[in-house]
């Protein structure tokens, strides 16, 4: 049965520019579903980041109301938003800030130190994680000893390490070679199929495009196009 995730209604979203403002995103309506893998396309500038970071909580509509797993990001205080988000959603970036001073096992546990777990548990969660990656061999290396690929996909195992229901991914494939996206989105992919997660993009590749379920064409920060892609090639 479909279960609805996030449901956005007459989204706009404004910054103040100088002495006025800037319209980035214009009466956005979309719905999705949990275990969709979709992603939003567009030119620069079109509002696809401003769009995901209100999916992320990490910023709120100027007007319309944005439900994500049933909380109004609008309303949500600072602290239930950091809960949301730490509970609920991982977060995956072009560049993959991982803690230079500690190693692959310590970033990816530090998504779960805000959450009640012991270190037994936390080990086995971490362990999970990087096994989802390919990575378990590295666990022990630091960010400066491992190559750009294998970079983000220790930014994988964080975001997922806690099992969230939504990843918001903003470009993460910007920064790697074919063959490197390839094995993140294959990855990706699987835990989607696998877990049921819900995978939300940004991006500008067509690489990533291939993999997407459903693809939202932004332009001027407003939906142009909504397509279910049906055939998927990369299964
Ligand atoms: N904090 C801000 N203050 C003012 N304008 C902003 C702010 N954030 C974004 N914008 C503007 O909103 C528009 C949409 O930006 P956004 O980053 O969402 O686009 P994008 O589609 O993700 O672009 P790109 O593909 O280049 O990342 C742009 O014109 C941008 O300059």
């Amino acid at each position: 049965m479909k279960r609805n995730i996030i449901s956005l209604k007459h989204i706009t979203k404004r910054f103040k520019v100088g002495e006025g403002e800037f319209t980035a995103l214009k009466d956005i309506n979309l719905e999705f579903n949990k275990g969709e893998f979709a992603g939003f396309v567009g030119p620069s500038g079109s509002g696809k980041t401003t769009l995901l970071n209100i999916i992320g909580s990490l910023d709120s509509p100027t007007e319309g109301e944005a439900l994500v797993m049933n909380k109004d990001i609008a309303t949500l205080s600072h602290k239930a938003s950091a809960k949301l988000r730490n509970h609920h959603i991982g977060l995956i970036f072009q560049v993959y800030n991982l803690l230079p001073v500690y190693t692959v096992y310590e970033n990816v546990e530090f998504a779960l130190l805000l959450q009640n777990h012991t270190k037994a548990q936390r080990h086995k969660m971490v362990m999970e994680a990087l096994d989802w990656v390919g990575l378990t061999n590295l666990a022990n290396k630091k960010p400066d000893k491992i190559s750009g690929g294998e970079g983000q996909r220790v930014a994988i195992a964080r975001a997922m390490v806690k099992r969230p229901e939504l990843v918001i991914a903003d470009e993460p494939t910007a920064n790697l070679d074919a063959e490197n996206a390839h094995i993140i989105l294959k990855m990706m992919k699987k835990l989607n199929k696998e877990l049921n997660t819900t995978f939300l993009f940004s991006t500008h590749d067509e690489k990533v495009m291939k993999y997407l379920n459903r693809i939202v064409s932004l332009r001027d920060g407003a939906v142009e196009k909504d397509e279910i892609i049906v055939k998927e090639a990369y299964q």
